[in-house]
């Protein structure tokens, strides 16, 4: 059994507790709001995010982030990306030296263009190899469930990378092993934007050859700014890639794909935003991955036209017309 934390109590992190406990291991699961952590400890439920499932006994809950990541082996990181450098200004001191720290996180920080693992490294002072990123198609309430899924366990160190992978290994849930976090935190973050893109071509009565081409580009474009920033391109044909393209972009479950549905419909970002009460990453990250492609020169015309709607008020059909005009280009460039 070995002893891991969980950062964040949120649909994800509470469903990756289970993960953690239903493969043998000890969890405890911080969470932001006190009476989250009491209700947990108390009934074993956290049923502002996922009233269904009953998490093991041995996942236990506290608000106090020293005690939960006290004595752990593993640490996952799974808050929202826009929030994780504040957080982890709070944790960092406290996060154990030789631990793994785990992000789940899928989306690139506004401003500074950082992934992720960027952010773990500077701001919660890790050395690159200690950090693991965990990415795929795994819908929370799927895999909450006990749905069987797979995922992508990435790093730079062979023997983290290995040790994550092992200690996540449940019964309805499958790690591969990958060594290109660069590809894994791109293509996980992309993916958000291109599902708000479907979503709204959805919203707007459009069908499945609407949603396959966008999708299809979505990967193209996706695999495009990966390369230029140095990932492997085998990895957006993997789970974090095609995989988690095709769950978010399909699923009503993926709340991107919500978001972008009902701009579709014609409700106003104002009306959408409003009622939106979880993390849709690709709202604020179409912007900061429009950021980072511009800095390597790669166009990236899905993610432009979406941040188009959501920075710019922009209409959903006048940036679909956008897209289909586009100057004539081979396929493969
Ligand atoms: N929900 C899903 O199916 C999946 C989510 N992810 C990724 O995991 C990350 C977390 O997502 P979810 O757990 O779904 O989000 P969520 O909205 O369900 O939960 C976020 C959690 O972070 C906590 N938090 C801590 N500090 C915060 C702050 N300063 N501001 C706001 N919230 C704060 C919230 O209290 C909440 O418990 C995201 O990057 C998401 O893309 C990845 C795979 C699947
Ligand atoms: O990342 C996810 C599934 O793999 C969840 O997608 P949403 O954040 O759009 O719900």
């Amino acid at each position: 059994m070995t002893r891991t934390a969980v950062l964040g109590s949120g649909n994800w992190g509470t469903a990756y507790a289970a993960i953690l406990a239903d493969a043998g291991q000890e969890v405890c699961l911080w969470s932001r709001r006190r009476e989250v952590a009491d209700e947990i400890s108390a009934t074993h439920v956290n049923s502002a995010y996922l009233p269904e499932l009953m998490l093991p006994e041995s996942v236990t809950a506290t608000s106090d982030p020293e005690r939960a990541v006290e004595g752990a082996e593993i640490v996952v990181l799974a808050v929202p990306s826009q929030s994780l450098r504040d957080n982890l200004a709070q944790w960092g001191p406290a996060l154990p030296r030789d631990a793994a720290i785990v992000s789940l996180m899928k989306g690139i920080e506004l401003g500074t263009a950082s992934r992720m693992s960027q952010v773990i490294a500077e701001a919660g002072k890790v050395e690159l190899e200690r950090i693991v990123v965990v990415s795929g198609p795994n819908l929370a309430k799927e895999i909450a469930a006990k749905q069987p899924a797979a995922a992508v366990v990435a790093s730079s160190s062979a023997r983290m990378r290995a040790k994550v992978a092992e200690v996540s290994a449940a019964p309805y849930f499958r790690p591969y092993l990958g060594g290109d976090v660069v590809g894994t935190e791109i293509a996980g973050a992309v993916k958000n934007v291109i599902a708000l893109a479907v979503g709204m071509a959805s919203g707007m009565g459009m069908g499945e050859n609407t949603m396959a081409s966008l999708l299809t580009r979505g990967l193209a474009e996706t695999a495009r700014l990966g390369a230029a920033l140095g990932a492997d391109p085998q990895t957006f044909l993997g789970l974090a890639g095609v995989g988690d393209l095709v769950a978010t972009c399909t699923s009503p479950l993926s709340r991107n794909r919500t978001f972008g549905y009902k701009l579709g419909t014609g409700m106003t970002l104002a009306e959408v935003v409003a009622v939106t009460k979880q993390t849709t990453e690709g709202v604020k990250s179409c912007e900061s991955i429009l950021q980072l492609a511009r800095s390597v020169n790669v166009e990236v015309p899905i993610v432009e036209n979406v941040a188009a709607v959501v920075h710019e008020g922009r209409k959903p059909i006048d940036v679909l017309e956008a897209l289909m005009s586009r100057a004539r280009k081979h396929e493969a460039s």
